[in-house]
């Protein structure tokens, strides 16, 4: 699967100069959202994404709303496992509401479209962890962090890519003006 032909042809790849969640700032932005509001691409990423996992028996897949949300599902769906989100829960961390819940032992995959930091999808997987849940691995679409994530467990992604992005102060795109994107 040619992921980053599908963020470009659904126009969810965006040049320019961007403020990324950890407060880097990029002149590359992927929106995940712009390519998964097509239920078939949405649909083959999580097929994609769960073959990568195939081997492991997952009781239930979780990522980090908001971009975490449709891909759980579908890779949920692609493995036969529930699919859960974690909410911010307003003051910088996550948590599980809504009914969802994890029982003492299940074994579950954390999902991400893109994974900068890892922060986030590390958030999600605390929550799944503080309930009892035991990581088996992590999935994204996306794999922007240079190979600096690590989760402890097997990481694997569509997409590696190697982007540009930088400390604030560091920014050339700052340097010259280039007017700041919060997407
Ligand atoms: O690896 P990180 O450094 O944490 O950055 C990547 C995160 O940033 C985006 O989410 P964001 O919180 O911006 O928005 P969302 O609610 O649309 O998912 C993206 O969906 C990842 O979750
Ligand atoms: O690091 C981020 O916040 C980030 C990068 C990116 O390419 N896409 C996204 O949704 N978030
Ligand atoms: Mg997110």
């Amino acid at each position: 699967m040619d992921v980053l032909e599908l963020y470009r042809r659904t126009g969810a790849l965006l040049e320019g100069h961007f403020l990324l969640r950890s407060g880097l700032h990029s002149p590359i932005f992927l929106q995940s959202a712009a390519l998964l509001q097509h239920p078939l691409y949405a649909e083959a990423v999580g097929e994609a994404l769960g073959k990568l996992f195939e081997d492991e028996k997952v009781d239930f897949v979780i990522g980090p709303a908001l971009g975490g949300v449709v891909l759980s599902f579908v890779v949920a769906k692609a493995l036969g496992a529930r699919a859960l989100f974690a909410e911010k829960d307003g003051q910088g961390g996550m948590t599980l509401r809504r009914g969802l819940t994890v029982n003492p032992g299940d074994r579950f995959l954390a999902v991400e479209d893109v994974v900068t930091t890892g922060e986030s999808v590390r958030k999600a997987i605390r929550v799944a962890e503080a309930r009892g849940g035991v990581l088996v691995g992590v999935g994204a679409i996306v794999d922007r962090s240079r190979g600096e994530a690590d989760f402890g467990v097997p990481f694997r992604a569509l997409l590696k890519l190697e982007v540009p992005q930088y400390l604030s102060e560091a920014c050339p795109l700052c340097r010259d003006g280039v007017p700041l994107e919060e997407v």
